[in-house]
């Protein structure tokens, strides 16, 4: 035991002598001195020392002052440190020993040294157990046998011990401190506060790392600590899920220079996490967006909310731009009410119809006739313009109609044949008697479906026209244009022009002039038909006879070839012209079937032996080959060719025939024809018409006006719109009864009230009279022209309708007589076909 007392006396003394020398730190002195002191293995034999003492000597160990931190733990050895005290020297002795070991523990390589002290004794759990191993700093095997005294240490050894223990306490305290102090003078002023930390911090992060380190499989995990920052983010999904994630802050301030590598432990981030939220201004981070996300919208009142009745009809498409300018709130239209739409379409919409393409049975780009020269106009060429000229005054009517009804089927100028306009009604829009009109905005607008007819190829009649779009019943269709040449023109075309044709397009127009169509519209492909879908009509627009073609009383579908019936009289039967329409009707020829049972006879006679016409044929469908093999037949046939001289007589004929039966009006017009065979004498007849029509059209005048003022008067009382309103096409015609009652207005103010206006009382005048007369029972006839055998030349006249609006003798009479001179339309073909 002296020789440990000494010993320690000796180990002490030239450390306290070097003190005074080493104020400063000395690396070299602080290396040694803890080596000798702290080490485990000094440790050890120190307790040993220390042991021996206290159970040797009763005061031999320096004693600490104050143990606060192990006190507790060491009752039992309160009375050896009552012993140890009454020692002052050797208290004192260790004070100093104290005061100069910290004084040399001021270097980083003695603090590692105390660290690696700590770690020992911690990993160890307490230091008895090396001294089990350990025997003076050498390890032994476990079951080496050791001496009593070490293995079982009396109470004096357990003080000794435990004032080592202290002592180690107080010098790590110590230097904890004074590193402290050094790291807070190395840094910046404004970082002092945020680093300080306790000095019990330092052992408890090593206590985590050397945890951490035991954890972990062979340390590897320890690798690569800190240097890309990889095991932070390793870490990092160890963490609670509502941490801050680390990989977007600031790197963590370096640890101390010249530590060594270290693990990162929780202690650690939790730091850099207080610093972090301590503060945030300091580090410029770039401010974290924080996430998209779309607020979710729920439907308060279900797919129909913010559809509000409407009845303009859905768009289509909607431009952004006019989304946001519109003030109008968007309404859904994904899903739209079927109540709105219903309500829309009951209040604005219109039946449904299919495109006209879904009808086209044939591609576009049909052939076209080569000799046809397009018109959509009457040209008056020649004489005819002048001619024509004259008599211009004489078609003139005013309406009579009211507002409340419009001009219905009871119109007077529908009746007569005469299309309204703003100089002779007063209605306006709400007239439903401007066929030409609505035809002439149709047109204007262009495209398939306005013009609504094109020209098509068919299988045994040449061409025809069909329709690309639905006609309402009676609706004007096209209007038939061409050249309105004079008889003599039309003879003179007919000899030189016309002379090699197989087809000739004229047709009786008015006042003797013809219609001739080889430079006309489209409607001079449309044929004939036994039981047609549209008729042609003659109509007086703005003084002027104008023809079109109108659908039927069935209307028309989209598709449909359009027909009309002839009427076509050949005068002859050499001249009687098979038909090929088809219908369940069909009369077989074109034209009028013949009365008398000897002409039947002789046709059928005809037909038997051609074998061209028969009465098994007549009416019924012809197939497509037998139709063809007429065709090659026809096209072989040879043609004998027409001669002026045979043109002439048979116009001539014509001519005579067709105005003898209208000998009132045009008794001097047939003579003087008939005579000379010039259209010349349209003058000479339309002269006494001309002057009528002057009184005529003074009296309208003065009706109109007359009229005009009652307008006015009714119209202050807003009597609401026609029914009838815009939907001309679709009225009848006229009935018996209308035209009864018409007829019977204008008989009755023959007598009547001189007061009545004129234009009220037709008949007032004679020559109004029978205009009337003339334009309202009329329908194109078509009548075959009495040629010589060689000639297919016909001349085509129209008949008086049979149910004439007269109901009185003189009314009969005149309406007769005017209507077959007046309503004369000629379809003039010439096929070269002779039954
Ligand atoms: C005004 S043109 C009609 C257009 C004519 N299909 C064409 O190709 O130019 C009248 C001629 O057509 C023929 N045609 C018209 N309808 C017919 C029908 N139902 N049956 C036979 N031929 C007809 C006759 O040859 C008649 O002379």
């Amino acid at each position: 035991m002296a020789r440990r007392t000494s010993r320690l006396s000796t180990s002490t003394t030239p450390a306290h002598a070097d003190v005074p020398a080493h104020d400063q730190p000395d690396d070299t002195m602080s290396l040694d001195l803890p080596e000798q002191l702290l080490t485990p293995e000094n440790s050890r034999s120190e307790t040993s020392s220390n042991n021996e003492n206290a159970s040797t000597e009763e005061k031999p160990v320096p004693r600490r002052r104050s143990t606060r931190a192990v006190r507790a733990s060491l009752q039992k050895a309160e009375t050896l440190d009552t012993s140890v005290e009454a020692d002052g020297s050797t208290s004192s002795t260790s004070q100093a020993y104290v005061e100069s070991l910290a004084n040399a523990k001021r270097t980083r390589s003695s603090l590692r040294h105390s660290i690696a002290v700590m770690e020992s004794s911690l990993f160890n759990g307490t230091a008895h157990p090396d001294d089990d191993t350990m025997i003076d700093g050498q390890a032994m095997a476990p079951g080496t046998p050791v001496s009593k005294s070490s293995q079982e240490p009396q109470a004096e050894d357990m003080a000794t011990s435990l004032q080592q223990r202290t002592l180690r306490k107080r010098v790590e305290k110590k230097l904890a401190e004074d590193n402290e102090t050094l790291k807070v003078k190395a840094m910046p002023r404004s970082n002092r506060h945020s680093v300080r930390r306790s000095t019990r911090q330092s052992i408890i992060d090593k206590a985590s790392d050397l945890l951490g380190r035991a954890n972990s499989v062979l340390g590897k995990r320890s690798r690569g600590l800190g240097e890309n920052g990889k095991e932070i983010s390793r870490r990092a999904s160890l963490r609670p899920r509502n941490a801050t994630p680390v990989k977007e802050e600031a790197p963590a301030p370096a640890p101390e220079p010249a530590a060594k590598k270290r693990r990162v432990s929780e202690s650690d981030l939790s730091k850099l996490r207080e610093e972090e939220n301590k503060t945030p201004s300091e580090e410029p981070t770039a401010p974290a967006s924080p996430p998209r996300s779309r607020p979710k919208r729920w439907l308060a009142h279900g797919l129909y909310t913010g559809q509000e009745p409407s009845d303009s009809p859905p768009k289509q498409r909607r431009s952004k731009n006019s989304a946001k300018s519109s003030s109008i709130p968007a309404q859904r239209r994904l899903i739209p009410m079927p109540m709105f739409a219903g309500s829309r379409m009951i209040n604005t919409g219109r039946d449904y119809v299919l495109p006209f393409d879904i009808f086209s049975p044939l591609p576009p780009g049909q052939p076209k006739p080569d000799e046809w020269r397009k018109t959509n106009k009457n040209v008056f060429v020649g004489d005819a313009a002048s001619e024509w000229k004259a008599n211009k005054k004489l078609e003139l009517s005013t309406c009579m109609c009211e507002e409340d009804t419009g001009c219905d089927e009871n119109c007077q100028n529908r009746y007569m044949f005469y299309e309204c306009d703003s100089g002779n009604c007063r209605l306006g829009p709400e007239c439903g008697n401007r066929n030409f009109n609505e035809l002439k905005h149709r047109t204007k607008a262009g495209g398939k479906y306005n013009i609504g007819v094109e020209v098509i190829k068919t299988a045994d009649r040449g061409y025809g026209v069909r329709s690309n779009r639905t006609f309402d019943p009676n609706q004007i269709i096209v209007e038939y244009t061409g050249e309105i040449i004079t008889q003599f023109e039309c003879e003179r075309r007919m000899r030189s022009v016309y002379k090699n044709n197989e087809c000739y397009y004229l047709m009786y127009f008015d006042q003797n002039m013809i219609i001739d169509a080889t430079r006309g519209s489209i409607a001079r492909f449309v044929n004939h038909s036994c039981e047609p879908n549209c008729r042609m009509e003659k109509w007086t627009v703005a003084g002027k006879p104008r023809m079109a073609l109108f659908a039927g009383d069935r209307g028309v579908m989209t598709g449909e070839e359009l027909s009309y019936d002839y009427n076509f009289d050949p005068y002859s039967n050499k001249n009687v012209q098979q038909c090929r329409c088809g219908s369940e009707n069909c009369r077989g020829i074109l034209g009028p079937r013949p009365k008398d049972k000897d002409q039947r006879a002789k046709l059928e006679e005809k037909t038997k032996v051609t074998g061209k016409t028969t009465k098994k044929a007549i009416g019924k469908k012809r197939k497509i080959t037998d139709a063809e093999g007429t065709v090659l037949q026809q096209g072989k046939k040879k043609r004998k060719l027409l001669t002026p001289k045979s043109i002439k007589a048979g116009v001539k004929k014509a001519v005579a025939k067709a105005t003898t039966r209208g000998k009132t009006t045009t008794k001097k017009t047939t003579k003087t024809s008939a005579t000379t065979g010039r259209g010349k004498t349209a003058k000479t007849v339309k002269l006494p018409k001309v002057k009528a029509a002057s009184r005529v059209k003074a009296a309208v005048r003065g009706g109109a006006r007359q009229k005009g003022k009652s307008a006015k008067v009714n119209t202050v009382k807003a009597t609401p719109a026609s029914p009838n309103k815009g939907s001309s096409s679709s009225l009848k015609r006229p009935s018996a009864e209308t035209k009864k009652k018409i007829l019977a207005r204008a008989k009755a103010t023959d007598g009547g009230s001189p007061k009545k206006s004129p234009a009220k009382s037709p008949a007032k005048s004679p020559a109004m009279a029978k205009k009337n007369e003339v334009k309202s029972p009329r329908k194109p006839t078509v009548r075959k022209a009495p040629t010589k055998s060689t000639v297919k030349a016909r001349m085509p006249i129209s008949k008086a309708r049979k149910s004439g609006p007269a109901s009185g003798p003189k009314a009969k009479k005149s309406l007769t007589s005017s209507v077959k001179s007046a309503a004369k339309s000629v379809v003039r073909t010439v096929r070269g076909k002779k039954i």
